[in-house]
């Protein structure tokens, strides 16, 4: 029995919140303290898939890769939340929970590739699921993984764990003076060009009718009332 509102999830987890209060890369303290809340909803028998994203190490549209081949750049970032992936299964692992990395990009000496069958089995295992390399594909994000992945495994919602504490009127890191939503429909969210979620990964959940929140990741216990279904960060709803 879980205690759980949600039988099945998706997390997508920021790559960018992986730094903490570095620069660049992986904080150990920051995946560590992650990986407390993770385990905790793990353990309420949660079927838990993860998708990572790669900001803390590279993005196709950062200024480090200006000038470069749009497609090849990506390819870096998809490759970016592979390195992120592989540290938060060892991460789970030394915490006891059994994780399995399966990668939309094949580097078949280094994870296994994306085979849904698999995943779903893993997931009904107990296991939990961690999805690196986004689509696969250039031009994407790994929020349209979430979404995707999320639509293709059956999760009854996205919860994107990021470094705000929900979706606000403007980037609130840009504007003081925005204000937080409790909840939001994905027609107001896409109209109003709100950027915490790229448009594509926004209509992709509104099509499927799957369910977003956003919540912060560095607030003690979001996650975990977040799969509680309690009132936390921001709903998306249809
Ligand atoms: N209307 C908004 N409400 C909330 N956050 C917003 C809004 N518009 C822009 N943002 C920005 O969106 C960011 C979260 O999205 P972003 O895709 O950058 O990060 P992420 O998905 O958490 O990281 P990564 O891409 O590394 O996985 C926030 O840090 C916030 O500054
Ligand atoms: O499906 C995808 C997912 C990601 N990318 C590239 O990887 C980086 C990192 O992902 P974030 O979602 O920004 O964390 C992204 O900027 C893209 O360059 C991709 O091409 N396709």
């Amino acid at each position: 029995m879980t205690a759980s509102k949600y039988k099945r999830v998706l997390l997508k987890l920021s790559g960018e919140a992986l730094m903490g209060d570095d620069a660049f890369g992986i904080n150990r303290q920051t995946i560590a303290r992650m990986v407390e809340e993770i385990v905790d909803v793990a353990r309420l028998g949660v079927e838990l898939a993860i998708v990572i994203g790669g900001g803390n190490i590279f993005r196709g549209v950062a200024p480090g890769a200006q000038g470069m081949d749009r497609a090849t750049a990506d390819y870096m970032g998809m490759m970016a939340t592979i390195m992120n992936a592989l540290a938060l299964q060892d991460a789970l692992k030394r915490s006891s929970v059994d994780a399995r990395v399966q990668s939309a990009l094949n580097i078949d000496q280094v994870v296994e590739p994306y085979i849904r069958p698999k995943a779903l089995r893993y997931l009904e295992e107990g296991k939990v699921v961690i999805f690196a390399a986004g689509t696969g594909n250039p031009f994407f994000t790994t929020d349209t993984a979430a979404a995707l992945r999320g639509a293709e495994i059956g999760a009854e919602i996205v919860l994107k764990a990021t470094k705000v504490d929900g979706i606000y009127t403007a980037d609130p890191k840009k504007d003081p003076t925005a204000t937080r939503y409790s909840r939001i429909s994905f027609d107001e969210a896409i109209n109003r060009r709100l950027e915490v979620m790229d448009a594509t990964a926004f209509a992709l959940c509104r099509d499927q009718k799957l369910p977003i929140k956003v919540f912060s990741i560095t607030k003690h216990g979001a996650l975990g009332r977040a799969v509680m279904g309690e009132d936390e960060g921001t709903l998306v709803h249809v």
